[in-house]
């Protein structure tokens, strides 16, 4: 199956450099989570593995070879951009039937992908009267319209309702789960964490992060315990003298610092106290990410661009 593979890349434009000495290969069988700040790079990035821009140094490759090079691109990478990239007066279905025809991709594919995409009752409606969510499905089915290997998804969840959240959730599984190689830029946190194995995290053109998600979020945020009980004083004394780390909530909750559930739960057990609830919480990709992004003084500044 085909990678794609980023060397040395470095791209300036004029004295700012949008890409700065990146290195990193997105695999098959996955979907990989392409993280960052606004003005991270990941755009560009994105833009200079499809040739759509020229490299000041270093490579980006599909399958080992330059995009410009490929024999039939839309086979091997499909992308979403632009959503906004479709010709508002032709209908969707006559523009995957002109992108099929200058693409030598049969036309059968156009029906599949609308299908695929949940476009067929809108296929013969033009682009203009399309919604947001309509025009982002649309760009999704042209970048599978090739059937590729690689698939590139730049903010694929934007303008989607809840419903179309879910179904690209769903569809980017699948795509990982036929073996092909997804990338998917992004900065909703919550959306990510619903459907990446694997994070690559840039920030000012540099790489910050390439890991298994897991791991990343293992990395950076605590294990923590919630637990619920009937005696709050006897749970105060049992934590305290085990030099557990625990706040109280105002809804009668606790929460153990650097603490596994099996631990508190065997502590509470042998001393009687009585337990309402006990959970591990598990750490969000978003505590993760704002860790990291904090850690480097030149975002602090932006924390407005995490959450967009
Ligand atoms: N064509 C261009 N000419 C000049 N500067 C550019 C150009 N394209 C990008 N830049 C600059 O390069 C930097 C990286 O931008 P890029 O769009 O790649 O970031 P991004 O991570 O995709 O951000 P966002 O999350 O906002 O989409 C920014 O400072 C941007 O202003």
């Amino acid at each position: 199956m085909t990678s794609i593979e980023v060397q040395a890349l470095s791209k300036e434009y004029g004295r700012r450099r949008a890409v700065d000495d990146l290195t990193f290969t997105v695999r098959p069988g996955r979907v990989t989570g392409f993280l960052g700040p606004n003005g991270a790079g990941k755009s560009t990035t994105l833009r200079l593995v499809l040739g759509l821009d020229r490299p000041t140094s270093g490579t980006a490759t599909v399958g080992g070879r330059a995009y410009a090079t490929l024999e039939d691109p839309l086979r091997t990478v499909g992308a979403l951009l632009d959503a906004g990239a479709a010709h508002g007066s032709r209908t969707g279905r006559d523009h995957l039937r002109v992108l099929a025809a200058s693409n030598r991709i049969p036309e059968s594919r156009v029906d599949e992908v609308l299908a695929r995409t949940g476009l067929t009752s809108v296929a013969r409606h033009r682009v203009r009267t399309y919604s947001l969510g309509m025009r982002q499905r649309l760009g999704i089915a042209a970048a599978l319209l090739g059937d590729p290997e690689v698939v590139l998804l730049d903010e694929p969840s934007n303008g989607l309702d809840p419903e179309g959240i879910i179904w690209i959730r769903e569809l980017l599984r699948r795509l990982a789960g036929e073996g092909r190689t997804v990338l998917v830029s992004s900065h909703l946190m919550g959306e990510t964490a619903t459907f990446a194995d694997h994070l690559v995290v840039l920030g000012r053109g540099r790489l910050l992060a390439d890991t298994p998600m897991r791991d990343f979020i293992s990395a950076r945020v605590e294990p923590r315990v919630r637990v619920r009980t009937s005696d709050a004083e006897a749970l105060e004394v049992l934590l305290a003298r085990h030099g557990l780390d625990a706040v109280r909530h105002e809804d009668g909750h606790w929460t153990v610092r650097h603490a596994r559930v099996d631990a508190v739960g065997r502590l509470a057990s042998q001393a009687g106290v009585p337990i309402l609830e006990l959970a591990a919480e598990e750490g969000t990709l978003e505590q993760a990410y704002l860790d990291l992004t904090s850690q480097a003084t030149e975002f602090t500044a932006q924390p407005q661009e995490v959450s967009r």
